[in-house]
């Protein structure tokens, strides 16, 4: 266990409700910031419903998941980040919303050894770290989605982190949460998104290019190499939208044609098809997704 006890999460979306309910399942203070009240809604909506879910599988006792419930709460006020240890930053894949969050958070953040992380797919974090006068204590955190299901965590520092501020991430994301942790550079995509996301576009242009249809691209994948998943159905989790968000931050960083976006994920984008979470992408999910 680390000195790490109260955590603020800023943004409770797919990924931001995620890290809260492990954290909270782990026994820390868990504050969840967002933008308004509709937002903190959904946010509370989407923790409670997936504890209510793993009581329901077994995989807590109710005891376990009413005890994680009071430790979170929910504020649409940043200013409450103040007395907190670490802030994991999980807003939208874009460079100025993240800056804009940093910089406020490096004014209301009081603890002088707090840390502020960022749960970016591909935004290198030193250009966060540059918007707050602490680039000493800003290290990428980053998860994997379904949060509360895959091991993962990618622990970045960018040239300025401190050691013990990587340290100190390291044994949070390890001893405190169980995870399994990868050390990567600060380059945009790390290691996963590096390696995943050329592999989902490429995907993307074999159904733009007419070579086979959705469902038979990601059966060859599903039951020829055991993905769990296949990679357009993959997309659709991870959500259209963000998926060109990291696509875009990769192909700045390295301009190399096979982190493009393919002009179909730059369509679906514009018309608002961006996956489960809008109920439809290269698959239907239905209003209730
Ligand atoms: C973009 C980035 O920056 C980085 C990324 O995250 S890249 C994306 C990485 N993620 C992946 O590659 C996901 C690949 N897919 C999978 O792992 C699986 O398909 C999946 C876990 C999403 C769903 O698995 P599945 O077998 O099709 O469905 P399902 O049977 O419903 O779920 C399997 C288990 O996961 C659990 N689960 C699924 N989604 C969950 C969620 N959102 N929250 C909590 N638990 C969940 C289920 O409860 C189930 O648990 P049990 O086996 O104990 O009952
Ligand atoms: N979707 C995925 O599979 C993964 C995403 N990520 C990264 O996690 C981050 C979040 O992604 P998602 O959760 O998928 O996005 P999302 O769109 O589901 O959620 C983003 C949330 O941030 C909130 N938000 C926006 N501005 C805010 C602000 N100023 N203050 C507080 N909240 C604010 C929004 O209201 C929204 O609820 C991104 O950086 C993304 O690249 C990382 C791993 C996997």
């Amino acid at each position: 266990m680390t000195d790490i006890e109260k955590v603020a999460v800023v943004g409770g979306g797919l990924m931001g409700a995620g890290i809260a309910e492990v954290c909270a399942r782990a026994g820390l203070d868990v504050l969840v910031a967002e933008v308004g009240t509709d937002a903190l809604d959904r946010a509370r909506a989407r923790i409670s419903g997936s504890l209510e879910r793993a009581v329901a599988k077994a995989k807590l006792t109710a005891e376990e998941g009413a005890d994680a419930e009071t430790r979170l709460s929910y504020t649409a006020d940043i200013g409450d980040c103040a007395d907190r240890d670490l802030v994991i930053e999980a807003v939208a894949e874009d460079e100025a919303v993240k800056t804009d969050v940093f910089a406020r958070l490096d004014k209301v953040v009081a603890r002088p050894d707090a840390i502020l992380a960022s749960n970016t797919s591909s935004i290198p974090i030193m250009k966060l770290a540059m918007a707050t006068g602490r680039a000493g204590q800003v290290v990428g955190i980053h998860f994997f989605n379904p949060v509360p299901v895959l091991p993962l965590v990618e622990l970045v520092p960018s040239l300025l982190t401190s050691n013990e501020t990587t340290e100190r991430a390291a044994d949070f994301a390890t001893g405190t949460l169980g995870k399994t942790v990868v050390h990567a550079r600060d380059r945009a995509g790390f290691v996963v998104n590096a390696l995943l996301v050329p592999y989902l576009l490429s995907a993307i242009r074999m159904l733009e290019s007419g070579f086979a249809a959705a469902e038979d691209i990601d059966a060859g994948m599903v039951h020829g190499c055991a993905h769990p998943m296949g990679p357009l159905r993959l997309a659709d989790l991870i959500g259209l939208d963000t998926t060109r968000a990291i696509a875009d931050s990769m192909y700045a960083e390295f301009k190399e044609p096979l982190y493009a976006p393919p002009p179909l994920l730059l369509r679906m984008v514009d018309a608002g098809l961006y996956g489960k979470k809008s109920g439809r992408g290269f698959y239907d999910y239905g209003k209730d997704a």
